[in-house]
């Protein structure tokens, strides 16, 4: 290798670094961050020239999604897995692999084993091969009755318009009813390299961005309202980041037990009643009393009570009474109580609820009450107690503060950090008794919340449902995925898995987490930014040299290649050859070896991540090139001269 193109990669890798450097440094200045790793999700926002790119590749997962279904359609469905790839690769080069992420999603609905791969019934040679679900853990008597008694609903909120005005972009794709795919943009820390993985997460519901208030209240109640017998009781409880419409579904949820307790048939005679307070820090305010500090107590029989709540009580529906006057008879007690919710300002949210509201609605046959004992009335210890009349069913809700990050805490006093770190222990307490379910051993007696929520983790008959509420913005990334992996855990036993991650012992231990299965895709880190105005066919080993240097911001800068290699070379070799070419039994000192005309072999320094990474050059070279060379044909194309275009 003649000196001359070592100083020339030299000089273009310079000018590459010299470049990217300070835009770096100004990122850096200007975030909150206390962490590369968080700097690195918080880049897909602020670098714009990161943004155009995931942007797109989110926008490729889509486009993938779409075509797939499209070749599965009846009509037509003899396109082979491989032949999808193919058109998936030249489509949206790089994309291939998203083929089998995707296909499990478009096989919802069809039975296990319904489908053997290769074996369809009816199909041809060559047809559209789809592997069934298979569920690839065994499920044990305790993960089915966990199952039946905790359900995981997530639903991410809309966009808002500030967010829109400030370019965000969804990185939450739901496309199934039960499953949402959210797309982790990483920059990684060499700054060369830009890729999004997909990570798809399995829950018992997905909502939709639009759907509303009346299908999650429906969904998340189940059949409380028509009551559950005796002792049965259900919880929802509304988890998730601050300003992702924890209270927002919290107040649907209400809504909707509010109109069944007022459609209630046969509703007359019987009562309702409601105790509502919060647990904020340490203690326990009654919201139905003006906030007075209460006690959370556990009675003679093991029941935990908040002892001095206020219990407040009115009939279903008097003589001659509407469902109108209903409503606004239970809306009275209610709304003065949420508006005592205690508010803190932080950074996120003007009015973030910084307390953990506990609202309890129980149904009571009235004409069934019993005579309550003196002990009882005074202080009013527990709803659920026979003294208070016979059960007919019981909801009760929750509304956690929201789950916070040091990078949104960074400009709050010593106080507010005390407050954070002690939500984030009740909610880290709450993940912990939720997994361990069934478990005997009292680990709920850790945290008040846990406490005044004993029975969802001990009580069999007992029905629980968390709705994690999410933000779909890219700004919100990192909460979002730390969201979902807390539900996702909540949830151990469930899911499926698929192909691509077999044999991966850290895709193993993220599906033992409760992601199904993740893929990541390489992403070129500028769009074809590299100023070439020629089609690739015509380009001169200088060319191609100088491209090598400055492609996906300087990443094949020390590949060194044989010598006279042009463009329409370059495209003639394919994925393979080029992977055979990075061979890595050439070592880098066969460089100096070979003199101008003398190469035959590319070599590539030792460089990160060792062979396996090296084996995989050939191809992200290959999927760069291609990119490249579609780049600059639309550019020409734009510019009116189609006629430089080869095709
Ligand atoms: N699904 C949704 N559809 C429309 N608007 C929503 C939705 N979810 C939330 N919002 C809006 O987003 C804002 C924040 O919602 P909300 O106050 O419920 O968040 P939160 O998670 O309870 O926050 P905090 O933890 O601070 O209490 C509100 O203005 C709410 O109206």
């Amino acid at each position: 290798m003649a000196s001359t193109d070592l100083s020339d990669l030299a000089g273009a890798l310079e000018d590459v670094s010299q470049r990217r450097n300070p835009e770096r440094e100004a990122l850096w200045a200007s975030t909150n961050a206390d962490a590369r790793k968080v700097l690195s999700y918080r880049e897909n926002l602020l670098s714009p020239a990161v943004r155009s790119q995931l942007v797109a590749s989110i926008a490729n997962y889509h486009g993938v999604y779409w075509l797939l279904r499209y070749c599965q359609s009846k009509e037509k469905n003899n396109v082979s897995s491989e032949l999808a790839r193919h058109i998936v690769e030249y489509a949206w080069a790089g994309s291939g692999r998203l083929v089998p992420f995707v296909q499990p999603l478009l096989l919802r609905g069809r039975k296990e084993g319904e489908v053997e791969e290769g074996k369809g019934k009816g199909k041809g040679k060559g047809e559209m091969k789809l592997k069934p679900v298979k569920t690839a853990k065994s499920v044990t008597s305790k993960d089915q009755k966990k199952r039946a008694a905790f359900s995981i609903l997530v639903r991410p909120r809309p966009m808002t318009s500030a967010e829109t005005a400030a370019n965000n972009y969804h990185v939450i794709s739901t496309t199934s009813p039960t499953s949402l795919t959210l797309h982790v943009g990483r920059v990684h820390r060499s700054g060369n390299r830009l890729s999004t993985e997909h990570r798809r997460y399995e829950f018992d519901g997905v909502f939709g961005e639009g759907d509303g208030n009346e299908e999650v209240g429906e969904k998340a109640l189940g059949t409380v309202a028509e009551g559950q017998g005796q002792g049965g009781g259900r919880t929802v409880i509304c988890y998730g980041q601050t300003g992702t419409g924890k209270t927002y579904t919290f107040k649907a949820v209400l809504d909707v037990m509010k109109r069944k307790l007022a459609k209630l048939e046969g509703g007359e005679g019987k009562a309702v009643y409601i105790t509502f307070y919060e647990i904020h820090g340490k203690k326990c305010y009654d919201l139905m009393n003006e906030r007075k500090a209460i006690k959370v107590l556990t009675d003679s029989n093991d029941k935990v009570v908040p002892l001095g709540a206020k219990v407040a009580k009115f009939e279903l529906r008097g003589e001659g009474e509407g469902e109108e006057e209903c409503t606004r008879r239970f809306d009275g007690i209610i709304m003065a109580a949420l508006a005592l919710r205690s508010t803190t300002s932080t950074q996120r949210n003007d009015v973030s609820s910084r307390s953990h509201s506990i609202l309890t609605i129980t149904l009571r046959d009235e004409e069934e009450e019993r005579k309550v004992p003196a002990r009882c009335v005074s202080p009013p210890l527990d709803v659920s107690h026979p003294a208070y009349g016979l059960i007919r069913s019981s909801l009760r809700l929750v509304d956690l503060a929201g789950s916070e990050q040091n990078v949104d805490t960074g400009k709050m006093a010593a106080r507010d950090h005390k407050e954070s770190a002690e939500i984030n222990t009740a909610l880290m307490h709450l993940k912990e008794c939720i997994r361990g379910y069934g478990k005997k051993g009292g680990k709920y007696r850790g945290h008040l919340l846990t406490r005044v929520l004993k029975e969802c983790f001990e009580d069999g008959s007992h029905r629980s449902t968390v709705v994690a509420t999410v933000s779909p913005a890219a700004v919100d990334l990192l909460h979002s995925l730390n969201t979902l992996n807390h539900v996702a855990v909540m949830q151990v036993g469930k899911g499926v898995k698929r192909g691509t991650d077999k044999g991966s012992a850290v895709r193993e231990k993220e599906f033992m987490l409760g992601v199904v299965e993740t893929t990541a895709v390489e992403v070129p880190l500028c769009e074809g930014g590299v100023g070439f105005n020629k089609p690739v066919e015509i380009w001169t080993p200088q060319d191609v040299k100088r491209w090598l240097a400055v492609a996906n911001g300087g990443k094949f800068g020390h590949v060194v290649m044989p010598a006279g290699v042009d463009g329409r070379a370059l495209l003639g070799l394919n994925e393979k050859t080029l992977g055979e070419l990075f061979d890595v039994s050439q070592e880098s000192s066969n460089l100096q070896a070979r003199g101008d005309g003398e190469g035959s072999t590319w070599v590539i320094s030792g460089g990160e991540g060792g062979e396996g990474r090296r084996s995989d050059w050939g191809r992200e070279l290959y999927q760069a090139l291609r990119i490249e060379q579609k780049y600059i044909e639309k550019k020409l194309i734009k510019e009116g001269k189609e006629s430089e275009v080869t095709w």
